[in-house]
């Protein structure tokens, strides 16, 4: 038998968390792009790619026909291409686009994006609703990071997409529910004007409000303080709302809570193989001191068992909650789905995604519910990516 080229940590790290050598040691992945749905000439845009790329789209047969999905030579530099520059292609992996398929988007769902930014799968749920006017469904990204949830706006300006908002908040707090308007649309009446602040639970930490005092009409017409010393309702600034969203009176009730929740949750990116390259390049004591540190890898769980349970929270009954990762690490992923289960027996059960058995993903963890699913380099020829959907149960 051959001798590993790794230190046994290494390795005993890798089989403990069901990673293959080969997903260390895969060579480049093609790159994969989707069109968008509004391009009305998909045919001539997959020809035009092919030439200033000199690469072959190849369809991704895996993937449902009607989410366009092609995939390139890794080599292809799509960025500067008019058919990218224009919003008619996208750039996202494959594997990152079944968590969005997983949550199962209808037009008119009011889909929470708790991890949102830089916005691959914000834009994809976006467009998988539609721009139509006759649409009354939206997102709302969550990040807590300025920076990056700054590019999210850009991306989903890009798209021209019409009915998101974006909030610079952390997700294991945050309490807005879903817009009680869009546009001309307004919540059904029997949705009680509950003031945001007065709400069990609201955020402390989403110090950028706007507050609305309570008013009311006098008799000449005018407006006048209310007497009545109404509570004064808290409004939580967006970072930024498209002019559909942008009037929500940010009501609490259990009618506004979402339909369906994505938490790509804050991970150790060691799913992306550039990364796990980087393991073996960096030298052992770093490896080490990245994910054998127990002080940060406590943290990274309590940030993930918050996020999820944050979510979970703001899910109306009957609705859908998709976890993922790109990390390989059974503690991100595995050990946090059946943490949250067992801490929510009863209103929670885990599901198989819809069309999985369609898709190439790995065989699942020893001992391990096969409805999670695990894409890898090996098995999927894509990123990693841990994908598991929750249904709340009403
Ligand atoms: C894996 S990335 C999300 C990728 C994104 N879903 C996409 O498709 O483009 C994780 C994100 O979580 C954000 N994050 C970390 N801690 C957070 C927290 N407490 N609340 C909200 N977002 C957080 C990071 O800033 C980062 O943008």
């Amino acid at each position: 038998m051959s001798e590993s080229p790794y230190p046994p940590k290494f390795t005993q790290f890798l089989l403990s968390n069901g990673i293959e050598l080969s997903d260390v040691e895969a060579g480049k992945l093609p790159r994969f792009i989707r069109i968008n749905p509004s391009c009305a000439d998909p045919n001539a845009v997959i020809e035009a790619l092919e030439k200033e790329t000199g690469s072959t789209c190849t369809s991704v047969d895996w993937m449902p026909h009607a989410m366009r999905f092609y995939s390139l030579d890794s080599s292809a530099r799509i960025s500067g291409c008019p058919a990218y520059e224009s919003g008619d292609v996208y750039g996202i992996d494959v594997a990152s686009a079944v968590a969005v398929i997983a949550l199962g988007v209808e037009s008119n769902d009011h889909v929470l994006d708790l991890c949102c930014a830089p916005g691959g799968k914000m834009c994809l749920i976006a467009d998988i609703q539609g721009n139509s006017d006759d649409v009354v469904g939206t997102v709302t990204g969550v990040d807590i990071s300025r920076a990056r949830i700054s590019t999210c706006k850009s991306v989903l300006r890009k798209y021209k997409m019409r009915r998101f908002r974006l909030f610079e908040a952390d997700g294991t707090s945050f309490d807005v529910h879903a817009p009680s308007r869009v546009g001309k649309w307004t919540r059904p009446a029997s949705i009680s004007d509950e003031p945001a602040d007065s709400a069990a639970n609201t955020s402390k930490s989403d110090s950028d409000t706007l507050t609305i005092p309570s008013k009311r009409k006098a008799e000449n017409g005018g407006v006048v303080e209310n007497p009545a010393k109404k509570p004064i309702q808290t409004k939580v600034k967006p970072f930024h709302a498209t002019k559909l969203v942008i009037g929500d009176l940010q009501i609490k009730s259990a009618a506004l809570l979402y339909d369906k929740v994505l938490v790509d949750a804050e991970c150790t990116h060691d799913g992306s193989i550039a990364h796990l390259k980087k393991c073996n390049q960096m030298g052992w004591e770093k490896f080490e001191a990245t994910f054998f540190d127990p002080a940060k890898m406590d943290n990274l769980e309590t940030l993930q068992r918050g996020l999820i349970s944050n979510g979970f929270r703001l899910l109306k009954p009957g609705g859908i909650l998709v976890y993922s990762t790109c990390s390989f690490l059974k503690r991100q992923n595995e050990d946090i789905i059946n943490w949250f289960l067992a801490a929510n027996a009863g209103c929670a059960v885990l599901e198989s995604v819809p069309e999985s058995d369609k898709f190439p993903v790995a065989k699942a963890l020893t001992g391990e519910s096969p409805h999670m699913l695990r894409f890898t380099p090996t098995a999927s020829n894509t990123s990693g990516l841990f994908v598991a959907r929750i249904r709340k149960i009403e």
